[in-house]
């Protein structure tokens, strides 16, 4: 394996829950690796930078929201062809402002996820998260 698919690259990922549990999902556009597959929003951490300021940069870039608060919810490393991924995922109940395309992008709010494919690292995900935004929901 190379070097640079041997060092992790860390990226801020940004779940945003609505009261009802729903949460927004990306698209991500052509010219990325995966395009058209749906992702959670976020991006890549800068040089020196908090993983909670890249959220909030990426958020303001991708989508025009404030990020007020997240929680730091769970880590997930997966390798891709492309690249070797520390993903950081965050969940968001607090922003200001209704996110718009600013990149291009496709966006839904999603209950139970509808949308597809999902990029391979962030499918387990969508069960933990049912989980979690439906604790009495029979499995
Ligand atoms: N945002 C996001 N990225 C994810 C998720 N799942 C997953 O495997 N990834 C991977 C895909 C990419 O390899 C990496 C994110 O990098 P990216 O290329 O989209 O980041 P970026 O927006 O900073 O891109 P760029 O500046 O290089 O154009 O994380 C997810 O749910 N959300």
């Amino acid at each position: 394996m190379s070097e640079t698919l041997s060092t992790p690259i860390d990226v801020a990922v940004g779940i945003l829950m609505k009261p009802n549990g729903d949460v927004l999902l990306g698209q991500r556009p052509d010219g990325k690796p995966y395009a058209g597959y749906w992702e959670f929003p976020g991006g890549k951490v800068e040089a020196g930078e908090a993983i909670i300021d890249a959220l909030k940069r990426e958020f303001v870039e991708e989508l025009g929201v404030e990020v007020v608060s997240a929680e730091p919810w769970c880590g997930i490393e997966h390798v891709y062809p492309h690249a070797h991924v520390r993903l950081h995922f965050y969940i968001s109940q607090h922003w200001l402002g209704e996110p718009q395309s600013l990149e291009n992008q496709a966006f839904a709010w999603q209950g139970s996820v509808g949308v597809e494919p999902l990029l391979p690292a962030t499918i387990p995900l969508i069960e933990w998260l049912d989980k979690l935004r439906y604790p009495t929901a029979s499995v």
